[in-house]
Order: structure tokens, then sequence, then C-alpha cells
């Protein structure tokens, strides 16, 4: 079993070794991984994965191990570029140039005694700390390790009896995950460290995306970052909402997929599974057309099935919020998500695709808000022109009063109707509306918005 794990260890390091320092059929993006890991070999925290193919190694995270988790009381953490700055003071002298692999796994051992040092002398919570005000690399990694953050309750799962345990309770007061220190800030930027940034590729009102390389898998990623700092317990705690809907939820054709989330620096950053584009319309885009529509339609029907039959609600579905990927529709931005029965605060999307009853603080159907917005998207798409924020024709399409679709079926114009009625009541479920017979039409799809 052990020798299993060592040969797993093994495989992953010079697997990772292989493919970002050989492969040079280089793609754009390949050369930039290996570009990067050749920065990164020589950055503060990263073990030279050449050097442990034959012995048992401290692993990379326990150095990089969510500098987002550091308690306050120390100072400032030295940081240094050099694998031979990370020994403790105490450590064998070592040479300037490590080149040979026994060197290097010398080196390796000097870590680990090093570590079992520290284990032994000092207390669990409190880092080695010299007259310089030096904290060695592996007494941080020994207090990551030994003061995970509390575990969050989850709003979204409301029957998850073990949701209540919190087995690091009694060490919360040490550990609190909002105290400022605690969210980076000093220390390493787990997005640096984690990720290469290729390119930002979108911004909303709050946050800005970027598409990411995920440095230990190689993979693209998106990765949501808060604009603005949340400094108060409040804020970060709304803003956790969303990634907290994203994880009860679950995996969904329809919906973006949500890999992990933290906060550094006093934001929040989310990554999640990439997509191409979002489906709003600009000058460049052609008019959607009623077979495309009509895809788009039921697949963010069956996302919203999906979540409603959890008691969650998305309150902000709008073309901006809807992904396409591989040209599968996918539902994002879970930032204003809440509860279908109203127990959790309600913060209403954009105004454009929200219905009457909503903008009259009427929460008694929200999940028929969801529909009544579905419904405003794809008129928006069909009809290639944005909806207003004010005016007459803001409030007819509240109304129900919707000019008509010149070249669409009656049928696709009466689904559109429905949705849109001013009475939640009246409009379809998601679920009725995933059944709806004109979705068994033969699909039409000539066209790629964007
Ligand atoms: N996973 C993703 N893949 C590709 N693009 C994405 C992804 N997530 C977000 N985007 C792009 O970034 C834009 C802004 O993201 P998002 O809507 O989540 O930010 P926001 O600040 O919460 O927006 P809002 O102003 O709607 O509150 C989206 O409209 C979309 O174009
Ligand atoms: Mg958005």
């Amino acid at each position: 079993m052990k020798r299993r794990k060592q040969s797993n260890k093994r495989m992953k390091g010079s697997l990772l070794f292989d493919q970002i320092t050989f492969n040079s059929k280089s793609s754009r993006f390949q050369n930039e991984m290996s570009n990067d890991a050749l920065e990164s070999t020589s950055s503060v925290t990263v073990l030279d994965f050449d050097a442990v193919d034959d012995k048992d190694f401290i692993l990379s995270q326990d150095f990089f191990c969510t500098p987002d988790y550091i308690t306050p009381e120390i100072p400032p953490l030295t940081v240094t570029n050099k694998l031979e700055e990370l020994l403790c003071p105490n450590s064998p002298e070592k040479k300037k140039s490590v080149k040979s692999k026994r060197q290097r796994e010398a080196t390796l051992l000097d870590l680990e005694a090093d570590l079992t040092a520290e284990t032994e002398n000092q207390t669990a919570t409190e880092p080695h700390i010299n007259k310089q005000g030096y904290v060695s690399q592996s007494a941080v990694a020994l207090r990551c390790r030994v003061m995970p953050p509390p575990c969050m309750k989850n709003p979204y799962i409301k029957d998850a009896s073990e949701n209540d345990v919190d087995p690091f309770g009694d060490r919360r007061s040490k550990c609190a995950v909002f105290s400022p220190a605690a969210l980076g800030g000093d220390g390493l930027s787990r997005y640096r460290t984690d990720f290469h940034e290729i390119e930002q590729i979108g911004i909303g009102n709050f946050s800005r995306v970027f598409k990411v390389l995920k440095r230990i898998d190689g993979c693209m990623y998106a990765v949501k970052c808060s604009t603005r700092k949340l400094y108060q317990d409040s804020e970060r705690q709304k803003a956790l909402m969303e990634v907290q809907a994203l994880a009860a939820l679950g995996y969904h054709d329809n919906i973006v997929g949500y890999n992990t989330s933290w906060f550094e620096n006093e934001q929040l950053y989310i990554q999640m599974e990439l997509c191409d584009h979002n489906i709003s319309i600009n000058l460049s885009s052609k008019i959607c057309p009623e077979g495309e529509a009509l895809v788009a339609m039921h697949q963010i029907a069956k996302a919203l099935q999906f979540i409603h039959e959890k008691g969650i609600v998305h309150l902000d579905v709008k073309p901006e919020n809807i992904y396409m990927k591989n040209s599968v529709y996918k539902l994002g931005d879970f930032g204003c998500a809440s509860l279908l029965d109203g127990s959790l605060p309600i913060e209403e999307g954009d105004a454009r695709y929200m219905p009457q009853e909503i903008l009259n603080d009427n929460y008694d159907h929200l999940d028929k808000v969801d529909i009544f917005s579905l419904g405003a998207t794809i008129y928006e798409i069909t009809r290639g022109s944005i909806l207003p924020d004010s005016g007459p024709y803001f409030q007819n399409l509240k109304e129900g009063k919707l000019p008509l679709l010149p070249g669409h079926s009656v049928q696709f114009q009466n689904i559109l109707k429905a949705m849109l009625d001013p009475d939640p009541v009246r409009r379809p479920s998601a679920k009725e509306l995933v059944g709806n017979p004109i979705f068994n039409r033969p699909p039409h799809r000539t066209f790629k918005i964007k």
C-alpha cells in the first residue's frame, strides 16, 4: 500500500515535469506553461520535482498550503526566491550550486529534518521566529496543517446534519476564517501560485473573470475575482453565497461547473469551468433564429428545473449570465441566488429582466421570477435588441404587452407570452416548460451567436 502511494507520488511528479519541460511541440499555452514552470522552479516554495523520484518528499502543497490561512500574530513572512533560503537557520550548511540529483535529495531531506525538528520543539501554534523576525517556511507549513479554518455552514443544504458539525470548533477563535490576515495579503498569492493568467474574458458589476491555466493539471479554467475588497464580514458572507449555491447544486450539464474558491487579499476568487462566451447581443451579433432560441430556452429551462427542485432560485437570469461552451448553453453567475422559500435575503438581479412582482417586493413565487427572466432573455436575443431599463416599453413588458415578433411561429410567440405573463401563477413552471411539445420539433441549429 505504502509502496503504491510512493509510486503514485513519483508518477505525478515526473509526469508534471515531463509535461512542462519536455513538451516542445508547443501550442501557445504549452509554451506559457513551460515558461511558467521554469519561472516557478526558482520561486519560493516550489520543490524540484526532478529531485524527488526516489525518496519520500514533502508535498509542495505543504509549502503552498493556502497562505490565506496564516494567522495574524506572526510578522510578515520573509519571502525569498531561492530554495536554499528556505532552509531554517539551523540547517546544515548547503552548497550554493545544487545541481546533482543526489544533492537535491539531500536538500529535501534537510527540509524534512527541519520540519521534524520544529514539530518536536515548537508548540503547534507558534511558528519559530528568530531574532531577525525570520519565520521558516516549514514552520508556516506546519501551522497551516494544524490550524485549518472552521467549516462553513452552507445555507443551501437544508437537511445535511453533518453540516452542523464543526470538527475544528474549539480552535475557531484562533483561526477565524474571516480574520483579515487569514485572507492572504502577506505571504504568497494562491492565485499566482496555482494559476497562470492568460487574459481577462469578462467583467460584471462586481467581478472580473480571467481565463487561466492551472499549473498543476495543465487545464484551462475561468477564475472570477471580486473587484471590490471585501473588508467586512457581512460583505464576505454575502459574496460567499454564490459559491455556496454553486457547491450545493452540484453538477448539471447546463450549469457552469464549479471547482473551488478562496479568499485572498480581501477578495473572493472562484475557480470555474471555462466557457466560450456569453450570449448577450452586441452590435456585431446577428438575430438569433427561432430554432436556436428554442435550444437555448430548453437547456436553460432544464437548468432552472434542476435548481428549483433543490429549492434554489437564480434571480438574475439574463443573456450576460448564460454562457455557451461547445454549443451547450450554461447558466452562470449565481451571485443573486437565494432560497425558493424566501428564508434568505433577496437581492434581485438586473431590472430589465425582472417581473413587476419582485420590483414590488412580492417574493411569493420566486421560481416564476426565473421563468419571466428566461422569457425576457429569449425575447431579447430573438428580437436582436437590448431590452430597455426604463420607459414605456420597459413598462409594457412588465405588463405582458409584447410587440409581435414577425416571422416567428405562433407556438413560439405563445410560449414567450406565457413566460412573460404579469401574473406569476399563470407562468409555466420550469418543469412544465421543459415538457412543452414545442421542444419535440426537430432541432434546427444553423446559427451560432457571436
Ligand atoms: N465560467 C465562465 N466562462 C467564461 N466566461 C465567463 C465565465 N464566468 C463569467 N464569464 C464572463 O464574465 C462576465 C462577468 O461574469 P459574472 O456575470 O459572473 O460577473 P458579475 O460581476 O457577477 O456580473 P453581474 O454584473 O451580472 O453581477 C460574464 O458575463 C461572462 O461573459
Ligand atoms: Mg453577471
